[in-house]
């Protein structure tokens, strides 16, 4: 994706959003919700009140121990599902800092529910925290992470020269 084509994606994405709306993905080969990356989680996530929601179900692509999907996989889902908060709160932000709890194994094959929320906005700092349940509602992980605001230049840092 070029500048041109990241910057007319701006405004729509980051339009307000209602309550049990689909959320757009961040870009269309975005690691956790691009339909186009074929490496990726392809993470579907609505607006529930004042979190965001998603169900996931890690495959073999996320494989860490034999059945078992790999932490930084787990990490991937909840990190970009943070992203997601940011149609909530009206801008772009990136992460500064991300702390995952694993509680037990992420079983591949296996469906996991997700939710975020913002904890609290001081500034620039955007404090979130999520957790990731099985059906039963068993806790499996939770995150807690720091997002940092930023203009659309710190986008440019990605763009091709
Ligand atoms: C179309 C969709 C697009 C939207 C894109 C959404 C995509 C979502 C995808 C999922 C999320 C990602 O993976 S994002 C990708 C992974 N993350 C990144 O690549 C970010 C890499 N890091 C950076 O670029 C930079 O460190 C920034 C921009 C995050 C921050 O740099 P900076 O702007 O210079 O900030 P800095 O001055 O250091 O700190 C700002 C303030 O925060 C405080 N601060 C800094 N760290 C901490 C900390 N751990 N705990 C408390 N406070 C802290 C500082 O003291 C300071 O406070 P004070 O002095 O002001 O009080």
């Amino acid at each position: 994706m070029n500048r041109e084509e990241f910057l007319a994606s701006w405004n729509e994405k980051f339009r307000p959003q209602e309550d049990g709306a689909q959320l757009p993905p961040h870009h269309h080969h975005c690691l956790g919700c691009g339909p186009d990356n074929p490496h990726g989680h392809h993470l579907t996530v609505h607006r529930r009140g004042e979190e965001v929601h998603a169900t996931h179900i890690f495959d073999e692509r996320h494989v860490g121990a034999p059945g078992i999907a790999h932490g930084g996989a787990v990490a991937t889902v909840l990190d970009d599902l943070f992203g997601y908060l940011l149609y909530l709160t009206g801008g772009p932000a990136v992460t500064r800092q991300l702390e995952v709890l694993y509680a037990s194994p992420v079983i591949l094959g296996t469906t996991y529910r997700l939710a975020a929320r913002v904890l609290r906005a001081e500034g620039r700092k955007l404090y979130v925290e999520a957790d990731m349940r099985d059906v039963e509602g068993s806790l499996v992980a939770s995150a807690a992470a720091l997002f940092l605001s930023v203009d659309v230049t710190h986008f440019d840092q990605g763009m091709p020269r």
